[in-house]
């Protein structure tokens, strides 16, 4: 399917949009099932609160719209909105009355072995380290440089995932991911005040898991308690929930708190 700009089918770009320049703007990445996005109302929330603490001006209603409108017309996918702060000449400082530029772009279902999610992954222990910056922390901005630099680290098909800390050494998220450890029955998943992307497959799995009463816990996280974790699982907004196997040395059974988000993640998927 053709891609959006603004509203109307383009395959080209400016080439004096400060999202290439610098990175000056936000992205969400959509799984659309039955022509409908997934999980809307969460991805655009995070989005908002981008927009407001980045500044960048843009209508989020006709966002909603347009989402819809390509959805409906993508079927089935993964729909990524970028969105741009626009065009800027040379220098960092943003034109306050600059618009936020809406790109939409539909791509095939992720196809990612069955085995991921049915047995469990093993996470790539990577070295490259999240960088602290409380300003950006949890927002899905365009700076991507330390995934890219991560996701590098490790080409087998082993490993599915990378898991990432911060630079002193606390447990954030994988590469594409967030992370939950299973504890005495309850969930923990790391603070993400200093760093990392606040998923929307995060958020709606404390969302749901309180909602049965299970324990739930957001809270720095070491090396240590993620040895000690009874289970262990990531997530995302496009692939659900996968188990966690291994990481390293480490190891964890594929268990059954694990399997309940599991199935409640895919029944949201699969609708
Ligand atoms: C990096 C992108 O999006 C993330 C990656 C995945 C994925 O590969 O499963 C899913 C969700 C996104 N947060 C992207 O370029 O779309
Ligand atoms: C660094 C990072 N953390 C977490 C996530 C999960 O976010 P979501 O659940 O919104 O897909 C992603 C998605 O790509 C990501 O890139």
């Amino acid at each position: 399917m053709d891609s959006w700009v603004d509203g109307q089918p383009a395959d080209a770009l400016s080439l004096k949009d400060r999202g290439l320049a610098y990175g000056d703007g936000l992205f969400e990445t959509i799984a659309v099932r039955s022509g409908q996005p997934v999980l809307l109302d969460r991805h655009l929330m995070r989005l908002a609160d981008g927009c407001a603490r980045l500044a960048i001006a843009t209508d989020l209603e006709l966002v909603r719209h347009e989402l819809l409108s390509y959805a409906a017309a993508m079927g089935e996918g993964v729909l990524k909105l970028i969105l741009t702060r626009g065009d800027g000449l040379r220098g960092y400082a943003p034109d306050p009355a600059a618009q936020g530029r809406r790109i939409l772009q539909g791509n095939p279902p992720a196809a990612y072995p069955a085995t991921h999610a049915e047995h469990g992954i093993r996470l790539f222990p990577c070295n490259t380290r999240l960088s602290t910056q409380p300003l950006l922390a949890g927002l899905k901005h365009l700076n991507r440089l330390e995934q890219v630099l991560a996701r590098a680290e490790w080409q087998d098909s082993e490993h599915a995932e990378g898991l990432m800390l911060d630079q002193t050494g606390r447990v954030v998220e994988g590469v594409y991911s967030n992370i939950f450890l299973v504890r005495d029955g309850g969930l923990i998943t790391p603070d993400l005040k200093r760093c990392g992307v606040a998923g929307v497959m995060r958020a709606e799995i404390l969302f749901q898991a309180e909602s049965l009463a299970i324990p739930t816990q957001i809270a720095d996280i070491s090396l240590e308690q993620l040895q000690w974790a009874d289970e262990v699982f990531v997530c995302n907004s496009v692939y659900g929930v996968w188990p966690v196997r291994a990481c390293a040395a480490l190891s964890w059974p594929v268990g059954p708190l694990t399997r309940k988000l599991q199935t409640i993640a895919r029944a949201l998927l699969d609708a």
